[in-house]
């Protein structure tokens, strides 16, 4: 990368080669000038209808740097979360969110952000489009893994159209979960939210020796809080003969709605709407993240507890499996860390008890049962411009949850657990 000297030095000699510019032009001067015009027109009344997220996105000033530093862009805005300081410029550049589209490319569709709010950015963060593994956890993807069993090699066209169940379908224990539209059939859907809301319903395990207990403390192991069994859908996949078109292929296409993040006005900092309106069962996206392990995350909350702020994304355990299977090696209790590396799930608000979205686990590439997706349907119809919540299941007594975990909830909820009550029944670590 040249220094900002060394570009503005270059340019300059091309420009007087052109013999049209006084010989003590300063493109530097130029830019300079160009910069005030703009704050100049940005601040005038008549232009008070832009909105400023886009104001402080666009303005810009060109910062001179040493000979060791590249030429970067820095957010001039005194109240955004943009960076100030040149010598860490390629993240920084990073942490500049294009207003039109929050995912940089990464997805199929654009999804702009807006703030008629205040003047904050979106925070800093990597998008991506889907999970990668930080360092430890064991996530194997191979061929040779996903047997016969795990994939139906003899389909042809949609595995939808069959009348009776492939193995990927087979494999989801209840049928089809999604109906030829790509939503999720409604009692397939109604099963996954009562057992996820009503306590009757939920069918629990409970851990001898629970990872998420030892990662706490292991010298004073707490006993295991319980991990809800909940439904599955598998998903057909590469192998499986089956058209990528088919029916049975939903999650893995990735957000395919008019989403859009936006400031609340509400105090609960930034969420994400939907633009469109959404019917029951729509797949919307899925919560993106580092996979660690138990013992990475819990190094990570560490760490980071003394400078991590509670807008911080929830780690999400994958814990679906957790003792249905045997025992598993520490490297295979896994959860998902959005706090630097995420997707658009990581705007999501949460919502006690009834939330608009649910978290159902989706396996796609590997038969493991510790490793699947957790994919966010509409628990109901959703009207356009309305915000997307889900219930983090956070225990607002349990003083031992993720710390940043921890936040006044003002979900508006009528079934709000952040409110004291005589009796309400406890969620489940997650
Ligand atoms: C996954 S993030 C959601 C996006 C976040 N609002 C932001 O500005 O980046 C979770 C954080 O959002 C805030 N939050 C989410 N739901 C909330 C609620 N119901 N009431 C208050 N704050 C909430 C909390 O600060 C929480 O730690």
């Amino acid at each position: 990368m040249p220094t900002l000297d060394e570009l503005l030095k270059s340019v300059e000699e091309k420009s007087l080669r052109h013999k049209l510019l006084d010989p003590n032009f300063s493109l530097i001067q130029l830019m300079k000038d160009m910069c005030q015009c703009f704050v100049e027109l940005a601040t005038d009344s008549s232009h008070e209808s832009q909105e400023r997220g886009v104001i402080s996105e666009t303005h810009y000033e060109l910062k001179n740097s040493d000979a060791s530093t590249a030429l970067c862009l820095v957010g001039t805005d005194g109240n955004n979360e943009a960076p100030s300081d040149v010598s860490t410029g390629r993240d920084e550049l990073r942490s500049l969110h294009d207003s039109n589209d929050i995912t940089k490319g990464e997805e199929v569709v654009e999804i702009p952000w807006v703030n008629e709010v205040n003047n904050e950015c979106p925070p800093s963060f990597h998008y991506i489009p889907g999970n990668l593994v930080f360092q430890n956890a064991y996530v194997k993807f191979t061929l040779s893994q996903i047997t016969e069993d795990h994939c139906c090699t003899s389909c042809i066209g949609n595995c939808l159209s069959s009348s009776s169940p492939c193995v990927c379908v087979a494999e989801t224990l209840y049928g089809f979960a999604y109906t030829a539209d790509g939503l999720l059939k409604d009692d397939f859907l109604q099963e996954c939210i009562s057992m996820t809301r009503d306590p009757q319903l939920q069918s629990i395990s409970s851990c001898m020796d629970c990872p998420l207990e030892r990662s706490r403390n292991e010298e004073m192991l707490e006993p295991c809080k319980g991990h809800l069994n909940r439904k599955f859908i598998k998903e057909c996949w590469r192998k499986c003969g089956c058209h990528k078109q088919c029916g049975n292929r939903v999650v893995q296409r990735g957000i395919r709605r008019k989403l859009q993040v936006f400031f609340t006005t509400d105090g609960k900092g930034w969420g994400l709407k939907t633009l469109e309106k959404l019917p029951k069962g729509a797949f919307v996206c899925e919560y993106i993240g580092e996979i660690l392990t138990i013992k990475e995350r819990h190094e990570r909350t560490m760490q980071n507890s003394s400078i991590t702020k509670t807008e911080n994304p929830p780690s999400v355990l994958l814990d679906a499996y957790w003792n249905l299977k045997g025992a598993l090696k520490d490297e295979e209790y896994l959860c998902l860390d959005a706090s630097f590396y995420s997707n658009v799930a990581r705007f999501i608000n949460h919502r006690c008890l009834d939330a608009n979205l649910i978290e159902i686990p989706v396996k796609i590439e590997t038969p493991d049962h510790h490793y699947y997706h957790l994919a966010f349907f509409t628990t109901r119809e959703v009207d356009a411009l309305e915000e997307l919540t889900w219930d983090y299941g956070i225990d607002f007594d349990d003083d031992n949850d993720q710390p940043n975990k921890k936040f006044q909830c003002k979900c508006g909820s009528k079934f709000c657990r952040n409110m004291k009550r005589p009796s309400r029944s406890r969620p489940l670590a997650r």
